[in-house]
């Protein structure tokens, strides 16, 4: 381009050129789409009438096939979003003359020439690869900015500049500048246009084994995530449609966040859950509850799975050493059993099955030991006698309070009572430890730790067996020796029926778990049942760790992988915080996590953060300044992040652009603008304590201000060297 000449006049010829394409991918896409439809409904007339019409089925067939492509391509454009940014966006010029358009889907002309190819397919490749170093003959790549079905922009780069086709045109800053720029909104954006070379090679990595994508933050770790998920859906249609693509993020925020992703991508047949949200399949219910911090700890930690194992094994009623467990009179005889032998009938029981499979056989041992004391010499047979010592009420009695089917959400609720815990848990957790794992339970719901514990205790106790009468679950009656097992609420919520002979979770052929730091071993367990055959992609960073134990976590991963083909990823490039941000992030984590994986920012505002300290009772009439004045200065998204015990303090006015969150609740997300109140209380209150605070540094696109109170925060010390 002539910078002295008409650049706006440029622009205008080169967006003319572009539309003209764009017209002609749009209006042969419409054309096929509608064809394809009338084939289909010909096609099953055809099928349906007489035999003298009837046309033969391989020329059904090759009908069907002809548009089955412009079919295909028409439904998935269809999923894409009314709002979306463009079915077309980008052009590559090679060195031969050849032109290829790259598109969110593939659509060929009449003659099965592209006239878009689809970004995953590998022509496509150069688009995302080609550098300066190393041109793939690509002369100039053209990024298009389309709304709806109109082209906006253009940014071009130039790649080989000494071609011998130096007469193009180049237009713009650059997309990649452009894009990053732009005011954040709440829902997270496709990077289609924009992907860079080391993320591209992340997203088309093969499919078989554990694929872990690290960096730190902002590195575009979850959004090349979920290409890769529409990656693996083009290249593997077969096997992950059917299969599954599992996506776990760390909670329902920012699953809300990264809804639009993938139905921008033309995908919807992926399945999103929050990591609270995991167990819904066999439990029926999820939870968003975070626990206090040790309580989360314990919970987390394989140590309970000891502890839950001692509590399936707990017998359910305490039964009297001095008087039989249970006794039956037949023919003026008393039979009975010592709390010792029923005992022992449990244990062995136990040993070999899962309670809730085990009913039948529990039934059969009483049945047959209390059998074996009648006397010598009567004439009756088992059955006969089974069924006159069976059917007594005091030996139904026992038989359903000492061996009913249980519900997973019953057994855990026993961890309510500090007797119950001290009975399970003493040699495993210490009295710090059992204390807040009791008093965890106090609130009559669960919370996001537990879901984990729920599902295994699904795996423990096995599923309830069907065919057994449901009703005679057994619930407190006056004057019931069984502890309080259930509350109504939990009965409520548990009328899923699990069917014994299917496995009762969901399983996926992929399954894709961002925020990996965070997964709890325990919550590992849980992931590992839905994917027992499946591929995994894992994506974290562990500086961002909210669990105490980074070296347990990364210990669990490795676990994972086993000894499954594996490949890493590490993505270096920070496209989110500007490098006034991200540097004073970095120098607050470094001297605490010196192993921290620091991108380098690729951007830079000029605008430093604002570190303000106010009293106490100045906190809310600031915070509304601050907030006031973050509003007017940026575009998009603004946030306040605070420890959880702060925030219901917090008064703050309405505003749709305006969320007020907890660090944990703020992982993943990203803001214009983040006002974070009161670090030293967000270190205090999290188990990952300083890596939970630099999360929140990290989720700025643009500006960050840090409220103190009463005096400068001990988290600034690292900025005074
Ligand atoms: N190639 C790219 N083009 C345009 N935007 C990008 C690109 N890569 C990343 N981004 C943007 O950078 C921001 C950060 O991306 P993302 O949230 O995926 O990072 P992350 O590594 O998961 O961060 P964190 O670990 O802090 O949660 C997003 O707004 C994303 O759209």
């Amino acid at each position: 381009m002539d910078s002295a000449g008409a650049p706006h006049s440029a622009l205008e010829r080169e967006l003319a050129i572009e539309q003209a394409h764009v017209n002609l991918v749009y209006e042969h896409l419409e054309k096929a789409a509608s064809s394809a439809k009338r084939v289909a409904a010909t096609g099953q007339d055809i099928y349906r009438s007489d035999r003298e019409t009837w046309v033969r089925e391989e020329d059904g067939t090759a009908l069907f096939e002809r548009d089955a492509f412009a079919f295909a391509a028409a439904k998935r454009l269809a999923i894409i979003d009314s709002e979306h940014e463009g079915l077309v966006f980008g052009r590559l010029d090679h060195s031969d003359g050849e032109i290829r358009y790259i598109g969110r889907i593939g659509v060929r002309d009449d003659d099965y020439e592209p006239l878009v190819i689809d970004w995953r397919a590998r022509a496509a490749e150069p688009f995302y690869r080609a550098t300066a170093n190393d041109p793939m003959d690509v002369v100039r790549r053209r990024v298009l900015r389309c709304r709806n079905d109109i082209v906006i922009g253009i940014e071009d780069d130039l790649l080989d500049s000494s071609a011998a086709r130096s007469d193009l045109p180049v237009i713009g800053e650059g997309a990649l500048m452009a894009a990053l720029k732009r005011a954040r909104g709440p829902k997270m954006r496709d990077i289609v246009a924009t992907i860079q070379a080391e993320q591209d090679e992340a997203i088309r990595a093969e499919h078989s084994g554990v694929t872990v994508i690290a960096g730190g933050p902002g590195t575009g770790k979850t959004v090349v995530a979920l290409h890769r998920a529409a990656y693996l859906l083009y290249s593997n249609r077969r096997r992950f449609e059917r299969g599954g693509i599992l996506v776990i993020g760390p909670s329902r925020l920012f699953m809300d966040y990264i809804e639009r992703v993938l139905p921008s991508l033309g995908e919807d047949s992926v399945t999103l859950r929050a990591i609270g949200q995991v167990a819904v399949d066999v439990l029926g219910f999820s939870s968003a509850r975070q626990d206090a911090a040790l309580a989360a700890t314990v919970k987390g930690s394989t140590r309970m799975l000891k502890v839950l194992k001692e509590l399936v094994a707990l017998p359910l009623i305490s039964l009297d050493p001095n008087r039989p467990a249970v006794w039956a009179s037949v023919k003026g005889e008393v039979l009975k059993l010592s709390v010792a032998q029923v005992d022992r009938i449990r244990r062995d029981i136990l040993a070999r099955l899962r309670p809730n499979q085990a009913r039948g056989e529990a039934t059969a041992a009483i049945l047959g030991a209390l059998r074996r004391q009648v006397p010598d010499g009567w004439d009756l047979d088992d059955e006969t006698l089974d069924d006159l010592i069976g059917s007594q009420p005091i030996v139904r009695n026992f038989l359903t309070e000492w061996w009913p089917d249980l519900l997973p959400a019953q057994v855990l609720r026993r961890l309510a009572d500090p007797d119950v815990v001290e009975a399970v848990a003493s040699g495993t957790l210490d009295a710090a430890e059992r204390a807040a794992l009791a008093e965890s339970y106090q609130p009559s719901d669960f919370s996001v730790a537990d879901i984990a514990l729920l599902d295994e205790l699904v795996a423990l106790l096995g599923p309830i067996q069907v065919a057994e009468e449901t009703d005679e679950l057994v619930f407190l009656n006056e004057g019931s020796r069984m502890q309080e097992l259930v509350t109504v609420a939990d009965q409520l919520r548990n009328v899923r029926e699990i069917d014994p002979q299917a496995d009762p979770q969901d399983t996926f052929a992929h399954l894709l778990v961002d925020e990996a730091q965070d997964i709890t071993p325990m919550q590992w367990r849980m992931l590992r049942r839905r994917g027992p055959a499946a591929s995994w992609t894992i994506v974290g960073d562990p500086a961002q760790s909210s669990w105490p134990d980074v070296a347990e976590t990364e210990q669990a991963l490795v676990d994972l992988i086993g000894v499954a083909p594996n490949r890493r990823f590490r993505l270096s490039t920070n496209y989110r915080s500007p490098a006034e941000v991200f540097d004073l992030a970095a120098r607050i984590v470094q001297p605490h996590f010196p192993n921290a994986d620091l991108p380098h920012a690729v951007r830079s505002t000029g605008i430093e953060p604002a570190l303000l300290t106010v009293s106490s009772s100045a906190l809310d009439a600031e915070l509304r300044r601050v907030v006031a004045e973050a509003l007017a200065a940026v575009e998009g998204t603004v946030a306040v992040i605070a420890a959880p015990s702060r925030i219901g303090t917090l008064e703050l006015p309405e505003d749709p652009r305006l969320s007020v969150v907890s660090p944990l609740n703020a992982k993943g997300l990203e803001f214009d603008a983040v006002v974070v109140v009161g670090p030293d209380e967000i270190v205090a209150e999290s188990p990952g304590g300083i890596r939970v605070l630099y999360v929140a540094l990290t989720r700025p696109t643009q500006r960050l201000v840090t409220i103190d109170l009463d005096g400068a925060g001990s988290w600034r010390e690292p900025l005074a060297d």
